[in-house]
């Protein structure tokens, strides 16, 4: 007898990493009150989670201050032991994370596999980095006086993460938090909790101390109200959109708290007439649908050189009609789901936008089914003044515009005020120089759409955020520096 393929109820039920208690102080928090989760697939509900008020936050904080002295006092050679068995952990676990994942979030399967290991990257980066927060002394210009510079850990941090990356960007900030010595209370998305209580479970298991890594799922007006407000949270790291961001940035400055803001992108896709088309194309799709589009490093606008236009947009729109979109457990699927049904309806006013102002459809349609899912769509004939063009889509709908000249380009590729990540296709490496250095973005890719990873520094300039994710630049986001000066030595 055939045995029905199990439903994704069914799976996470036999998942040794599925939790649905919050983790506060060591312990697994059950509570009356309890927030549905979905699958974005089939829209029905997968799990009922804890929810946390502003007396668990407060539960939390208190902790978190009780840990620190404990885990910023270890050695950083220890607190990286620990570290790695976490890291070690979460790659053994990879395809119970990825299911957790691909279940709240809704990619790709292969996506989520990649999305752990991506995670566990940065754990295993900070497990070392945390050995190298380096000071310096200074040749003294006072007499009798020596002149010392250290890096001290901040204290209890909180992070607020966003939905589409819902097990790495966790992983990211908790890894440098907790390599610099800080303990941190993590606020995951309430459309992908699962992820977080995940990597609570393996934490626990890695030995990572009670009160230095605790998960808190609930409203996230009070909880971050809770971890703003508190002087004790001495810095705060946020990734999710500028909106968001531009709200706690100004109410963390009632506690005046270090803030890393990782924020929304307009990410320019720039292909110059000498690039190698087929190759442009390729990395293009890449950069435009990974992540089924819900990624900050999208490829929002396409500028394609004029001579190259109609070749590249027959040539793309062609490699588009070829994905294959389905549910994330389906192995053939290459575009899941929409995690959110607000990303449907941006998609949708895009495509509505653009085709009113003359615009053309070159594969895809606009597409008015019910559900969470989206037709992968090409926008050609797209110019500047066009919804798709000034705003982030966040999903699978490419727009591709034209350029005559590199200064036109550039001009019009930094007229924005996202400045996260920019991609540029040229043979010429005098070019591809000139645009590194003018293109006012935090990320510059030059002939490749896979850049990202825990060695370099994640961030964008101006509303794209403030900070650094991964990297040594990463560690600092947890670390105050300190000047001591000795006086009145014996000469
Ligand atoms: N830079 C990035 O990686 C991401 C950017 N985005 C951008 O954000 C847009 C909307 O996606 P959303 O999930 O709605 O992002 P969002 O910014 O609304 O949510 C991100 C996180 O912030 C929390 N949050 C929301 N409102 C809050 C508030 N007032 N105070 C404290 N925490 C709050 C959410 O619960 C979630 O954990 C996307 O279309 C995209 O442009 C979204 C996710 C990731
Ligand atoms: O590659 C990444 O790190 C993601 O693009 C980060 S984000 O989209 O969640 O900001």
């Amino acid at each position: 007898m055939l045995h029905p393929t199990p439903s994704i109820a069914e799976l996470l039920e036999h998942n040794a990493l599925f939790e649905v208690r919050a983790f506060v102080a060591g312990e697994w928090k059950a509570s009356e009150k309890t927030i549905g989760v979905e699958n974005p697939a089939s829209g029905l509900e997968i799990a009922r989670v804890t929810v946390c008020g502003a007396d668990v936050a407060q539960e939390a904080i208190n902790a978190a201050e009780s840990a620190f002295s404990i885990w910023s006092t270890m050695l950083a050679r220890k607190r990286g032991q620990i570290l790695r068995r976490w890291a070690d952990l979460i790659e053994e676990n990879v395809e119970e994370l990825a299911l957790i994942i691909t279940a709240e979030q809704g990619k790709p399967l292969a996506e989520s596999r990649g999305e752990v290991l991506y995670g566990a990257g940065f754990v295993h980066w900070f497990a070392s980095e945390g050995e190298r927060a380096y000071g310096e002394t200074i040749p003294s210009h006072k007499p009798n006086s020596k002149l010392v510079v250290s890096m001290q850990p901040v204290g209890v941090t909180a992070a607020i993460t966003p939905w589409n990356f819902p097990s790495a960007m966790i992983a990211r900030k908790a890894a440098a938090a907790l390599a610099a010595g800080c303990t941190m209370i993590v606020q995951p998305s309430l459309d992908t909790p699962l992820s977080a209580l995940a990597l609570a479970r393996l934490a626990e298991r890695a030995g990572i101390p009670a009160g230095v890594f605790q998960v808190v799922v609930g409203d996230p007006v009070v909880l971050s109200e809770e971890f703003i407000s508190d002087q004790r949270v001495r810095a705060l790291s946020f990734t999710g959109s500028t909106e968001v961001g531009r709200i706690l940035l100004s109410k963390a400055g009632r506690t005046v708290k270090k803030v890393s803001m990782e924020l929304g992108g307009n990410a320019p896709f720039i292909v110059f007439g000498d690039a190698d088309l087929e190759e442009a194309v390729r990395l293009c799709v890449e950069a435009k649908f990974a992540t089924s589009g819900q990624d900050c490093l999208a490829a929002n606008r396409i500028y394609i050189q004029s001579p190259l236009y109609d070749r590249f947009c027959a040539s793309f729109a062609k490699a588009v009609a070829l994905l294959k979109v389905g549910d994330g457990l389906d192995p053939e699927s290459d575009i899941g789901p929409m995690t959110k049904r607000s990303v449907v309806e941006k998609c949708r006013a895009h495509v509505k936008d653009a085709l009113s102002k003359g615009a053309i459809i070159a594969t895809g349609k606009l597409d008015e089914r019910e559900g969470n899912f989206v037709t992968p769509t090409v926008i050609v004939n797209v110019t500047d003044d066009m919804l798709i063009v000034r705003e982030e889509t966040f999903g699978p709908v490419a727009a591709i515009l034209s350029f005559e000249t590199e200064e036109e380009v550039v001009a019009r590729a930094n007229d924005c005020e996202m400045g996260l990540a920019a991609y540029v296709c040229t043979r010429d490496l005098n070019r591809g120089i000139r645009l590194s250095e003018n293109l006012q973005y935090g990320m510059v890719a030059l002939n490749t759409s896979s850049f990202t990873g825990a060695p370099i520094p994640f961030g964008g300039w101006k509303s794209s955020g403030l900070g650094r994710e991964g990297s040594r630049h990463g560690l600092s986001e947890f670390m105050e520096l300190k000047y001591v000066c000795f006086g009145n030595l014996a000469a």
